[in-house]
């Protein structure tokens, strides 16, 4: 028998302040497998980040149903770890003090942190290393360079081994060749913890890149217009980034995208 999604929303549909406010989501349905890289792109504000809160439980749907772990999301949800475009590193804390922080919020580590503190840390220390931070674990934030803290962030976001890892735009306010090099770096955490991975991007390059499967949503209010399977072996590489399957797939989701802008327009001219 087939294992049911690790991800299922079902029909939702999302108003902001009520009747008369913004609908961001309009019957938005989408499944995601466990274990799945899946990347969701679209037009701005087509409901890509409150797809994210519905998910992890920061917002109720106003109908429809959300189903995490074949669980109904009613409260913010434990089992997802989480990074943002700007790395929320606390500035007081040393690097290994943040990638320790899910250790002191999170049960049953936080029982178990004052006893198991130097087992604690080594995992941190091991992390830090596998995304190339290694001998920076003492310094604070604001001695890194804003990928080496994005890296930080990654690491925090999985040192618990959450099931389930929610990226919204990690990498936009990086420079490209940073966000290349994350890609990789984000893969190899990927293929070494296999956690089920929602990744929010603009950047259709870094969703052929790193998802195993892409969701294309239409503009606001916002469902999931197509979706694309990326058939590249991993672990991927830059040089498959040149390849006319990569460039004619990033073509393809550019049309998408630009067709469901041009609805838009179209539909605000009348
Ligand atoms: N807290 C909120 N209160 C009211 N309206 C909101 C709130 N958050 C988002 N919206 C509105 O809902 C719509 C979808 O927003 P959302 O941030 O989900 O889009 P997005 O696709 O992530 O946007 P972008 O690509 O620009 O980051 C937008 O029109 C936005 O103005």
């Amino acid at each position: 028998m087939k294992e049911r999604p690790f991800v299922e929303i079902d029909r939702v549909w999302m108003r902001y302040n009520g009747t008369g406010g913004t609908l961001a989501l309009r019957n938005a349905s989408l499944t995601v497998e466990r274990e799945e890289f899946v990347a969701v792109v679209g037009p701005s504000g087509c409901g890509k980040s409150t797809l994210m809160r519905l998910v992890t439980g920061l917002w109720p749907a106003s109908s429809g149903s959300v189903i995490v772990a074949g669980k109904e999301v009613d409260r913010p949800l434990s089992i997802a770890g989480m990074a943002f475009q700007n790395p929320t590193l606390l500035p007081w804390r040393s690097i290994l003090n943040n990638v320790m922080l899910p250790f002191e919020v999170v049960e049953p580590h936080a029982g178990r942190l004052r006893r198991d503190r130097a087992s604690y840390e080594k995992q941190c220390l091991e992390l830090l290393e596998l995304v190339g931070l290694k001998g920076f674990e003492a310094k604070n934030p604001w001695q890194l360079s804003g990928g080496m803290q994005q890296r930080a962030s990654l690491c925090r976001a999985l040192i618990h081994q959450p099931q389930l890892l929610m990226l919204d735009e990690p990498f936009a306010a990086l420079d490209v060749f940073t966000r290349e090099d994350l890609w990789s770096v984000l893969q190899n955490l990927w293929m070494v913890r296999k956690p089920t991975v929602i990744l929010v991007t603009h950047d259709l390059r870094e969703a052929a890149f790193l998802a195993d499967r892409i969701l294309v949503m239409t503009s606001r209010p916002g469902r999931i217009m197509i979706e694309r399977k990326v058939e590249l072996p991993r672990p991927r590489t830059t040089e498959m980034t040149y390849t006319p399957y990569f460039q004619d797939l990033v073509q393809d989701l550019r049309g998408h995208i630009d067709r469901a802008r041009q609805g838009e327009e179209m539909a605000h001219a009348h």
